[in-house]
C-alpha cells in the first residue's frame, strides 16, 4: 500500500514527534506548521468567512492560537474562545504570539459562520463536561461550516469511540498522519473530509488508509488463465454464489467456474457450471466458498483440502468453528460483526486491534466488514477503508465483495493487497450504483469502478 495515507496511534504519533524534536525541530515549529496548515485549509474551504476558534488547554488548543494568527494576517475576522488557560509550554508560546482578545468559552459565547474546534485532540482522556458538550453542539449547529483541528473533540483517537457526544464536522485537518478515529466508526462518520497536512514528522506505519489500488494493466498477450481462474463452490442457496461468481467475472477474472449439483438459473453463459469439483486444478487462482453454502459443512471441509488460495465468506465462516483451521490455508476471510464474533469470540480493543488479533490467531487475511471495514494481515499490515455508502447495507452485497476479492486474488495480488483493492472498488461501485441499488446493480457498477483505476 505504498503511497496510501499512513495511520498512527497516539503513542506512535508521540514517538514520531519526538524523533523530529530529537533531530532538531522544536515542538513550537511543529505547532506553527500545524496551525498554519489548519488556517490554510479553513481559508481554502471558506474564504474570509468570520471564524470562531475554540481552544483547549493542550497542544490542540495551541494549534488553534497559531491558526488564528495566520487567518487574521489574511484579513479573516477571527475570534477565540478558550476553555481555560494553556497548560503546555508550546501552547503557552502559541497563546503569547496571538495579539487579539481571548474570550472565555461559556453559554454566552456567540457563534460565527465558521467554527474551528481546537479544544482537544489526541490527548483527550475522558469525555467533555456536559456543559461544554452543550456549548459545542449549539455553536456547531449555528455555524455554516465546521472544521475540526486534528480530530473532533470528544473522540478517542485510537478507537474512534465517542467519549462524549460529537457534532458533525465538514472538514477535519490532521497533521503528520491520519489517526484510527478518522476511519473507525462512529467517529469516521463525524469527521467530514479529512485533510492531511505534512508538518515534517516522519510518519511511517504498517497501518494505512486503503487508497485507490494500482492494478497492473492487462498485457497484450493475456489469456483467460493468466487473468485468473476463480472456482466457486455452490451450496443450498444458489443466488448468493451466483452474485459472487458474477462479481468475480465483472472484476476481471478471465475464467469463472462454479461447482454445483444442479443448474443455477440466471448465471451468464460465460460462467461455467460443472457438477464436478476440480478444486486441486493448479490453474485455479482462487477458490471461493461460503456464499449460499447453507448447512453443508462438507463443502467447506472439501475446500480446506485444496492447496490453492481461497476466499471464505458467510456460511463458510460460520462453519469454520476454530480459527486454527485457517492456518496454512492461504485464506482470506470476510466476516461481518456477527460472523467475526462467532469465529473469533469477543476480542478486546478497538476494531483495528480486534482485526489484527484475528489475523494473528488464524494466519488468514481478515476483512472485518461494516461501516468501517478494515483489512488485517498476520504480518501486522492493516488497511482502513474509506467510509462507504450506508446503502451497501442490503442483502447480497457481501457476496459481491467476496467475488471481487476472489478475482483480485486470482490475478496474483497477494491476499492483503487483493482484499484492499476489492474493498476500495466495492465502495466506489456502491457510490456509482446509488442509493436505491440492490446487489445486482452493484455488480453492474463494477466496470465503471474499475475504469477509475488504471487497469
Ligand atoms: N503529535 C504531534 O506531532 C503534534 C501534535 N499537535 C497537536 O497536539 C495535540 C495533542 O496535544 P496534547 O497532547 O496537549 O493533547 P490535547 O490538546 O488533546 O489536550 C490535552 C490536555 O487536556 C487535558 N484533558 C484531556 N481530556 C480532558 C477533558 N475531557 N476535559 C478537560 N481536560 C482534559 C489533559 O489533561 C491535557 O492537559 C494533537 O491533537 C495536535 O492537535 C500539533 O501541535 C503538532 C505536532
Ligand atoms: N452501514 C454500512 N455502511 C457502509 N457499508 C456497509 C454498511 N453495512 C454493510 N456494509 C457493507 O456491505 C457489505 C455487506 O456484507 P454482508 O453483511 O456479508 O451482507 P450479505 O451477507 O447480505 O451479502 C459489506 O461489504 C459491508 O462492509
Ligand atoms: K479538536
Amino acid at each position: 500500500m505504498t503511497g496510501d495515507r499512513p495511520i498512527l496511534t497516539t503513542a506512535q504519533m508521540i514517538a514520531a514527534e519526538q524523533e523530529a524534536i530529537d533531530a532538531g525541530t522544536a515542538v513550537e515549529t511543529l505547532m506553527e506548521r500545524a496551525g498554519a496548515a489548519l488556517a490554510e485549509a479553513a481559508y481554502l474551504y471558506a474564504g474570509k468567512m468570520p471564524i470562531l476558534i475554540l481552544v483547549g488547554p493542550g497542544n490542540n488548543g495551541g494549534d488553534g492560537y497559531v491558526a488564528a494568527r495566520h487567518l487574521a494576517k489574511h484579513g479573516v475576522p477571527v475570534r477565540i474562545a478558550a476553555l481555560g488557560e494553556p497548560k503546555s509550554d508550546a501552547a503557552k508560546w502559541a497563546r503569547d504570539q496571538w495579539e487579539g482578545d481571548v474570550e472565555t468559552l461559556s453559554e454566552e459565547t456567540k457563534s460565527a459562520p465558521l467554527l474551528i474546534d481546537a479544544l482537544f485532540g489526541t490527548g483527550l482522556k475522558r469525555g467533555l463536561e456536559d456543559i461544554v458538550v452543550l456549548i459545542l453542539s449549539r455553536l456547531a449547529t449555528e455555524a455554516h461550516v465546521r472544521v475540526a483541528c486534528d480530530l473532533p473533540s470528544g473522540v478517542q483517537s485510537d478507537s474512534g469511540v465517542e467519549l462524549s457526544p460529537v457534532p458533525d464536522f465538514d472538514l477535519t485537518v490532521t497533521f503528520g498522519a491520519l489517526k484510527p478515529c478518522h476511519r473507525l466508526f462512529p467517529a469516521s462518520h463525524k469527521c467530514g473530509r479529512v485533510v492531511l497536512a505534512d508538518i515534517g514528522v516522519d510518519a511511517t506505519s504498517a497501518w494505512a488508509e486503503i487508497g485507490q489500488p494500482r492494478l497492473a494493466p492487462l498485457k497484450p498477450d493475456a489469456h483467460k488463465y493468466s487473468r485468473g481462474l476463480v472456482h466457486a463452490l455452490a451450496g443450498t442457496m444458489p443466488g448468493a454464489i451466483a452474485l459472487a461468481a458474477k462479481a468475480a467475472a465483472r472484476s476481471g477474472a478471465g475464467y469463472v467456474r462454479v461447482s454445483t449439483s444442479r443448474s443455477i438459473d440466471g448465471l451468464p453463459s460465460a460462467i461455467v457450471q460443472t457438477d464436478t469439483a476440480e478444486i486441486n486444478d493448479q490453474r485455479i487462482g482462487c477458490l471461493l466458498v461460503g456464499p449460499g453454502m447453507g448447512n453443508l459443512p462438507q463443502v467447506l471441509t472439501m475446500a480446506l483440502t485444496s492447496h490453492v488460495p481461497k476466499v471464505i465468506d458467510a456460511d463458510g465462516i460460520t462453519h469454520l468453528g476454530d480459527p486454527e483451521r485457517l492456518r496454512g490455508q492461504n485464506a482470506i476471510v470476510t466476516p461481518h460483526e456477527g460472523e467475526f464474533q462467532r469465529l473469533f469470540g469477543r476480542l478486546e480493543g478497538s476494531k483495528a486491534d480486534r482485526a489484527l488479533e484475528a489475523a494473528r490467531r488464524s494466519g488468514a487475511v481478515v476483512v472485518y466488514k461494516g461501516p468501517d471495514t478494515v483489512v488485517a494481515a498476520d504480518d501486522g499490515r492493516l488497511g482502513f477503508a474509506l467510509p462507504a455508502p450506508a446503502w451497501l447495507a442490503s442483502a447480497g452485497t457481501g457476496d459481491v465483495l467476496a467475488g471481487m476479492i476472489a478475482a483480485m486474488r486470482a490475478r496474483a495480488l497477494d491476499g492483503f493487497e487483493a482484499a484492499c483493492a476489492a474493498v476500495w472498488l466495492h465502495g466506489r461501485a456502491a457510490e456509482i450504483a446509488g442509493p436505491s441499488m440492490i446487489a445486482d446493480d452493484l455488480i453492474a457498477a463494477i466496470p465503471k469502478a474499475l475504469s477509475l483505476v488504471d487497469a
